[in-house]
């Protein structure tokens, strides 16, 4: 069964076209890009995918339930969600906003308990975050602050990622991390999905590529077939060199 499923789905991007409704299955085990340039509904889709935004038409399904079947806090358990941009003005540090990971497991008043709180420490960790676990969210770098969005959702632990620009802020070792531990979740069994803007990034760690283009026409599939200059250059707008690295293509943009 898959994990995340689209039954002819159109994302709601307001006065748009309806474009090419979206048919995907993401199984467990794969790691989904999705590539487009600015504005193509990368984010929105992401969204509906999570049922923050209502589709124009069309279904998501998540573990073979349509989402409106699925009650809020069972949902958090299994699908969770890197936002592209946080700003969130209530204070709170690094470490409880990772334990905010772990509330769709406990009831209404229960407090966090040895394990979610080890869960979160472990999070922390992977994210390179423990030194500054008493810090203010307010006062975090960009790449620090998406470093503890990621621990808050590896500390929720879920089924499924959609992970919007996940390697948004992060210095190179940073993004190379991440995608990592993206891939690591996947080999465990979880289902990724994440929007990009690296087509490189995208090229070296996803095992499919879906294509939204600004009009709304799309295409997915296996990342091998659609890493195709010439698809890439029409999504884009922009002349590519395609050049091979260690057997991996490489997308340089030609001025
Ligand atoms: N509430 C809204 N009202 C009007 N237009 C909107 C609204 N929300 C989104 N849009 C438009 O829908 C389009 C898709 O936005 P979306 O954020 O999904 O794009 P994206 O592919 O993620 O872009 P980016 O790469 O810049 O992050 C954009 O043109 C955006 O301006």
């Amino acid at each position: 069964m898959a994990a995340l499923a689209t039954h002819r789905l159109l994302i709601d991007v307001p006065g748009r076209a309806d474009g090419r409704p979206l048919d995907l299955r993401l199984a467990p085990g794969e790691r989904w890009g999705v590539l487009g340039p600015n504005g193509a509904g990368k984010t929105t889709l992401l969204h509906t995918l999570a049922g923050l935004r209502p589709p124009r038409s069309g279904e998501v399904h998540l573990e073979g339930r349509a989402l409106s079947g699925w009650r809020r806090r069972a949902l958090a358990r299994r699908l969770g969600v890197v936002f592209q941009e946080r700003h969130d003005d209530f204070p709170a540090t690094v470490r409880e906003t990772a334990l905010i990971g772990r509330h769709p497991f406990l009831s209404p008043w229960q407090q966090e308990g040895p394990e979610d709180h080890a869960r979160a420490e472990a999070a922390l960790s992977r994210l390179d975050l423990s030194h500054l676990a008493e810090r203010e969210l307010a006062t975090l770098s960009g790449g620090e602050r998406q470093r503890v969005s990621l621990a808050t959702v590896l500390t929720q632990a879920p089924a499924v990622w959609l992970a919007d620009e996940p390697t948004n802020h992060l210095d190179l070792h940073h993004q190379v991390a991440v995608m990592g531990l993206l891939a690591e979740q996947a080999e465990g069994g979880g289902a990724v999905m994440m929007c990009l803007h690296d087509l490189n990034l995208a090229a070296r760690w996803c095992s499919h590529l879906l294509l939204l283009y600004p009009d709304g026409e799309a295409c997915w599939g296996p990342a091998e077939a659609m890493l195709a200059p010439a698809a890439l250059e029409r999504l884009y707008d922009q002349a590519l060199t395609r050049v091979e690295v260690d057997g991996a293509p490489v997308f340089v943009p030609r001025c």
